[in-house]
């Protein structure tokens, strides 16, 4: 694992925003796997900015969402079809049937899982994954307990991540109970990931993610230490625990 510091969330969406527009560059047909949450705001910005000025194209990127939550249609206000649609999508010159994300309100969820899957593969699998992290560790929707060997699945939301995310409800009983997500298995077959995390809500997530390299269902984060290509871009806050005990031992 790669851990860049940045400042604070403005230098962590720049650099987040730099890494992902070079890839670009380099491979105009890169299949990026977007996560979405207050984290990667920013990151979006930046692209959207850098898109205005200086014109870096998405015309071939092809993306995959991580997550969509279930029982919202596509145009609720509060589905991660709306949120990719207002932060990023609608920006830039993506075309809309290069863009994907698991269907929450297909009438089978299975199906659409197993549909899911394929279209990650026959894009030839993830280049980039974007990840946030949980304050409980969660990757994309994969709850603590969740076990490592699935790709698209539904899972049930923790009471802990449904109340984080009511944040963008009217109340936490309008947040779904269930969602669709890339497994962790799913989240390890890409080529690469870049993980963001800012502010000291997450500081102890990042601790025992850095500090502890064994592999628990109960953490999911710690499945990404089976990969070889991890990036982390942390800000100072969400480092601040991690940094302490490195001064302590
Ligand atoms: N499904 C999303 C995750 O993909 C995201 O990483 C996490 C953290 O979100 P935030 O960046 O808002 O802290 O929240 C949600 O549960």
């Amino acid at each position: 694992m790669k851990i860049i510091e940045a400042q604070d969330y403005g230098d962590l969406s720049l650099k987040a925003a730099q890494y992902v527009i070079a890839k670009v560059k380099e491979k105009s047909n890169i299949v990026l796997g977007l996560a979405t949450g207050s984290t990667p705001e920013g990151t979006y910005k930046e692209i959207i900015r850098d898109f205005n000025d200086h014109h870096t194209s998405y015309r071939y990127v092809r993306s995959v969402n991580l997550d969509e939550y279930v029982g919202l249609s596509k145009d609720h206000p509060n589905s991660y079809h709306t949120y990719m649609f207002e932060n990023l999508f609608r920006h830039l010159d993506l075309p809309e049937d290069q863009r994907f994300l698991p269907d929450g309100n297909a009438e089978d969820l299975e199906d659409e899982c197993r549909r899911y899957d394929r279209l990650i593969q026959s894009l030839g699998g993830v280049d980039l994954q974007l990840l946030g992290i949980g304050q409980n560790g969660h990757i994309g929707f994969n709850e603590p307990g969740t076990t490592f060997d699935q790709r698209t699945h539904t899972v049930a939301l923790t009471r802990s991540t449904r109340k984080a995310n009511a944040r963008f409800f009217n109340s936490i009983n309008e947040v779904p109970a269930h969602a669709l997500t890339m497994g962790i298995r799913s989240i390890l077959d890409s080529k690469e990931i870049l993980l963001l995390a800012s502010g000291k809500s997450k500081a102890e997530a990042i601790d025992r993610l850095l500090r502890n390299q064994k592999i628990d269902q109960d953490f999911p984060a710690s499945s990404l230490h089976k990969h070889s290509n991890v990036i982390i871009i942390a800000d100072r806050d969400a480092l601040s625990i991690a940094d302490d005990n490195e001064r302590r031992a």
